[in-house]
């Protein structure tokens, strides 16, 4: 029988898994766990299904997948028997023919307790039905004497299962959660964590993981809200940290101390870190030495510069400016003086034996027609087969570009400039990148390994946008203003509006119409695209998912 404390001291793991790293996830928690025995912790508090990182996907189908999480847990159990600070540590666990979403109690050298998920979303940009059963009506563990409930993620999402953990007798919330970063998701957390605490009269402990995850970023910004829904600590976002919480028991119920309250990033500023971490987390967890990017002059490519230049440092940055005869003798310049900030490696390599290659191989066919956009998509597909050869050459993974508008609208070049491993800009749409460039000259995030100060020539944000495949080009051409795009994108995108709806916003109702259609004819381009960070509530990729064939027209009255 243990005896019941009268404070308990919860050490908050926010760390980065790797995604079925076991081995490593292992050491993560062997590690944290040693530090919070420093900090004379009682419990640590792991994120959602730490041992095999969140989210695992369809990973989680295999059995040796499982049964190398289960071998991990059970060395962490062994642990425990050296009396330090029990272990509350989410994994996939498999019983029989089911599979659920779990967290075990490791204490005394033993699996001492364990409880199951019991809402999975499946929602945006998650899947947890497609490969997890539900658990059963939750009940709380027994920790040190102290009955404490383990709602998993989504269980606080609504009223349910914390009501349940309350009835059973709960008398402290710590909740593991695999929650990814999208624009003003804090808000979010602090409502559901906010209305859970004021019906249960509970304290509530909140730990996020953070990192990278192919397109997801987690940003952490763990918290803990005392029994009256006060603010009692939160951590850093977008960081890893571990810190302590402590709570006491009163007359009253338990309390929480009041701690560390790390401040929150204001929007473009978590954005734009986001990107960073994200970019840093894909490069490294996939281990390529470096990326290569085209560096044209323009704006995309030297935001792309930017952010990998803040996650990488600039020795992993490699730009190459491939010039024809429309690029400008101002790209040139920006192209150059923006590398020269960065302090990355800079080569120009003119691509016109490339594209009047292609182009004699193709004469005898084309003879007699139009010069078309045939002949411009013939220059970026030399660039993306240059970047791809350097990539090959030296193992850096290309960087491709395209900002939200253009991959929403189309307006990229299938095998060219869409030539990538991975887009840090897939999420932001062109209004946002100009935003997001004045940003990072005048600030950026810590940690971050990129020069202080302008990074990006005031020319390249200012000047009009062109892809420079013809004669004076610019985007404005074939494109609506990006003010406007953006905006009919945003109600098409993120909020599924129709396209009467967008009209009565004030737009005109034909580019309403045009948007609309090549959104739903690029659909198959993005469905080729590389991945990229989602910043948004509603990203291309895991979130939005159209059909390439779709007979639907949304039309105007
Ligand atoms: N439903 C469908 N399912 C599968 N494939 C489909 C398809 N519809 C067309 N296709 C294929 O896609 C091809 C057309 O796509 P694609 O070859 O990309 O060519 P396309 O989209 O016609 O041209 C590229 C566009 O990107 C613009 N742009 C803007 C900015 C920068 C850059 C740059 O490159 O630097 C380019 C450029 O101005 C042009 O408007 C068709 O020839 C066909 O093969
Ligand atoms: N001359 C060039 N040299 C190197 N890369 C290029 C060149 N032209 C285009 N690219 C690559 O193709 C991408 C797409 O071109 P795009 O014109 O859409 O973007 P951008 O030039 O960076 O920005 P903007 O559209 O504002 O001019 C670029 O971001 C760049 O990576
Ligand atoms: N892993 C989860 O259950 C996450 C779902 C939750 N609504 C969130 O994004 O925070």
């Amino acid at each position: 029988m243990t005896v019941a404390h009268d404070n308990l001291r919860i050490a908050v793991a926010q760390l980065n898994p790797v995604v079925g790293d076991t081995g490593g996830n292992l050491s993560r928690a062997r590690e944290a766990r040693r530090e919070a025995a420093l900090l004379q912790a009682d419990v640590i508090l792991f994120p959602e299904l730490f041992l095999a990182g969140y989210s695992p996907e369809d990973l989680v189908l295999r059995p040796s997948f499982t049964d190398a999480v289960a071998k991990a847990r059970d060395e962490l159990a062994r642990d425990t028997a050296d009396g330090g600070p029990a272990v509350l540590i989410g994994l996939p666990v498999r019983e029989g023919d089911r599979l659920y979403n779990a967290v075990a109690l490791l204490d005394g050298g033993q699996v001492a307790g364990q409880t199951r998920k019991v809402d999975l979303p499946n929602y945006g940009v998650f899947d947890e039905k497609r490969v997890f059963d539900s658990g059963p009506v939750p009940q709380p563990l027994d920790v040190r004497g102290v009955r404490v409930g383990v709602p998993v993620c989504e269980d606080i999402w609504k009223p349910g299962p914390v009501a349940e953990l309350k009835a059973a007798g709960a008398e402290l919330l710590l909740v593991p959660n695999g929650s990814p970063y999208r624009r003003g998701v804090d808000d979010e957390r602090t409502a559901v964590a906010g209305a859970r605490v004021a019906e249960s009269a509970l304290p509530l402990v909140y730990v996020n993981q953070i990192g990278g995850q192919d397109e997801l970023v987690f940003d952490g910004a763990s918290f803990a809200l005392d029994a009256d829904g006060s603010l009692a600590a939160r951590l850093p976002a977008f960081k890893e940290a571990i810190a302590v919480i402590e709570a006491r028991r009163t007359d009253a119920g338990w309390r929480l101390e009041t701690g560390t309250v790390a401040a929150l990033l204001p929007a473009d500023e978590a954005d734009y870190t986001a990107c960073v971490l994200g970019l840093r987390d894909y490069v490294e967890k996939n281990r390529f030495p470096s990326v290569v990017l085209g560096l044209s002059g323009g704006i995309d490519s030297a935001l792309a510069a930017a952010v990998a230049v803040d996650a990488l440092g600039a020795e992993r940055v490699h730009c190459v400016m491939l010039p024809y005869r429309f690029t400008a003798g101002e790209s040139l310049e920006d192209a150059a003086a923006c590398a020269q900030k960065l302090g990355v490696r800079y080569d120009v390599l003119p691509i016109a034996q490339a594209v009047e290659g292609l182009e004699a191989t193709l004469a005898p066919v084309f003879a007699g027609l139009y010069r078309d956009v045939t002949e411009e998509n013939l220059q970026s597909r030399a660039r993306g087969t240059i970047l791809m050869a350097l990539s090959n050459k030296f193992g850096g993974m290309v960087l491709t570009t395209g900002n939200k508008s253009e991959v929403s609208v189309g307006y990229a070049t299938l095998y060219g400039d869409m030539n990538g491993g991975f887009n840090p800009l897939k999420d932001l749409y062109k209004t946002e990148v100009f935003r997001l460039s004045w940003l990072r000259n005048r600030w950026k995030p810590d940690g971050a390994h990129g020069p202080d100060g302008a990074v990006i020539p005031e020319r390249i944000i200012t000047k009009p946008p062109t892809a420079e495949l013809r004669e004076n080009q610019t985007d404005q051409d074939s494109l609506p203003p990006y003010e406007v795009l953006d905006d009919i994108l945003h109600g098409l995108v993120e909020l599924e509006l129709s396209l009467s709806d967008i009209v009565a916003r004030g737009h005109d109702a034909e580019t309403v119409a045009k948007v609309e259609r090549l959104l739903r004819i690029a659909e198959y381009k993005r469905r080729q695209a590389a991945p990229g960070v989602k910043v948004s509530s509603r990203n291309f990729g895991r979130d939005r998912r159209y059909p390439i064939t779709n007979g639907f027209r949304d039309t105007l009255p």
